[in-house]
């Protein structure tokens, strides 16, 4: 989870090379009416956010019952978010990727071919709920390089504990 050019994607996707698990990218969850909207430039609402978070959701059910484990990005910024991700599910697991907003905006405007526009930023941080220690999150900070960052995590998750 984390703010738009936070890493979800480029994170999710290495994390899951480096343990073996599945990458899935939130973003092809949403409709397209989603992605027109936020490619011209406008927030999405929580209604808009709603059938595409629990269409996640069902996604993460699909993995567990088929025993399998899948790495997935999702911006998944407020707490009543991650809750339909996360609720009665033992074994979902929180990734926030956190840093500053100078940061991610440098990140996003050097990043091409994305439909999400750098403008957006600011109303997703405003957006933002930052999860709390009952959420047993792992935060990492993102000033560093996708390796270190993806070991990080890997030490964190604490795969090999039954
Ligand atoms: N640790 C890092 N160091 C340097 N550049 C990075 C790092 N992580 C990501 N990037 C770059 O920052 C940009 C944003 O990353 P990415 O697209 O993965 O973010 P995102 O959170 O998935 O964004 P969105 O939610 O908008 O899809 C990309 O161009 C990516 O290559
Ligand atoms: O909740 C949101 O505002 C959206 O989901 C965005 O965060 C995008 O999904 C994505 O991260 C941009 O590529």
């Amino acid at each position: 989870m984390g703010v738009s050019g936070s890493g979800k994607s480029t994170i999710a996707d290495h994390l899951a090379i480096r343990i073996g698990w599945r990458y899935e990218d939130g973003d092809s969850f949403h409709p397209a009416s989603n992605v027109s909207k936020m490619h011209a430039g406008q927030p999405l609402t929580d209604e808009d956010r709603w059938p595409w978070l629990r269409a996640i959701a069902a996604e993460i059910d699909r993995t567990c019952k088929a025993s399998e484990r899948a790495v997935i990005a999702c911006s998944a910024l407020k707490r009543s978010y991650r809750d339909i991700l996360v609720h009665g599910r033992r074994d979902v697991r929180i990734v926030f990727l956190d840093g500053t907003r100078e940061l991610i905006a440098s990140r996003l405007i050097a990043r091409k071919n994305h439909f999400m526009p750098p403008e957006l930023l600011a109303s997703q941080f405003r957006t933002l709920e930052p999860p709390t220690a009952d959420e047993r999150p792992i935060v990492v900070t993102i000033d560093r390089t996708v390796d270190i960052i993806v070991e990080d995590i890997v030490s964190q998750l604490n795969l090999e504990r039954p």
